[in-house]
């Protein structure tokens, strides 16, 4: 039972972005997407998210086809946390995550869809703002309540693009935490985009390493995160050890000659 992307290409016109991406993540796994920027995490997700048709490949999920299933379906199966998202109107934080039940309600929300707003509006700890208009939050408010949308969406598979990257220390902490949490307790399949390493060896089972389009490693953290691996794909020296049973990757900083 499990997530898999099947030989995934992909083409922004004539740039290959993903050549040929396989992955299997089983289900109840958190698994990092992790590479440089610009080498097709972001793009990967958008196309396990429905955004992106593959040009060919594909993605299913306990053996059956992702990509050809409805809108409402797919979403009731799949819900994504996109880098940011525009609202084409002024919402409360409570109607923006009430957004994440629609796929679940016919003409109108019922309790059970309050519930789980409520729900996700406590777990992200956004009970102070849910009267407050979105318009007002600042970006790691609404990067919290994207987040809580997908959870209320109460989908199999979680797809998280750089949830974190405009939160303080505490809430990416705690994101992540929550994400593995409900990996654990609920069997969701959790698949983040996210640069920090040091995040990924410590909330996730499974690490992939894209690079150009390609996946270079994946495996557990531990087994991923090889430092000549990890030098090549970021250019940059690293050393990689085991501390308190996960694994720390420090870059090797070399001071930076200036010319005079
Ligand atoms: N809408 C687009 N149109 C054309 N090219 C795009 C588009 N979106 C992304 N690209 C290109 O596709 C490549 C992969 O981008 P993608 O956003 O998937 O990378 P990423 O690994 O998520 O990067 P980052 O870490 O910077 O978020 C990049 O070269 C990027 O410039």
């Amino acid at each position: 039972m499990s997530l898999v992307i099947d030989d995934v290409r992909f083409s922004y016109g004539k740039h290959l972005v993903l050549d040929g991406v396989s992955l299997e993540v089983q289900e109840g796994t958190f698994c990092a997407l992790l590479g440089p920027n610009g080498s097709g995490k972001s793009t990967l997700t958008k196309v396990v998210a429905g955004v992106h048709r593959p040009a060919s490949g594909g993605v299913r999920f306990r053996g059956d086809d992702v990509l050809g299933l409805g809108r409402r379906a797919h979403a009731r199966l799949i819900g994504y946390v996109p880098q940011s998202a525009e609202v084409p109107f002024d919402l409360t934080v409570r109607e923006a995550v009430l957004l994440g039940r629609t796929p679940h309600f016919g003409i109108g929300p019922g309790r059970a869809d309050w519930e789980r707003v409520d729900e996700a509006i406590g777990l992200l700890g956004l009970e102070e703002l849910e009267g407050r208009s979105i318009s007002q939050l600042s970006g790691g408010q609404a990067q919290r309540v994207l987040v809580a949308r997908a959870i209320a969406q109460d989908t199999r598979v979680l797809l998280l693009d750089e949830p974190t990257s405009a939160l303080d220390l505490r809430y990416q902490i705690e994101t992540l935490q929550l994400v593995r949490q409900i990996t654990r307790s609920h069997g969701i399949t959790a698949l983040i985009a996210i640069h920090d390493l040091n995040h990924a060896g410590r909330f996730c089972d499974q690490a992939v390493l894209l690079h150009r389009g390609r996946i270079q490693r994946a495996g557990t953290p531990a087994e991923a995160f090889d430092e000549a691996a990890l030098a090549d794909i970021y250019g940059l020296d690293v050393t990689v050890e085991e501390r308190d049973g996960y694994v720390e990757v420090r870059p090797v900083v070399h001071e930076l000659e200036l010319q005079r």
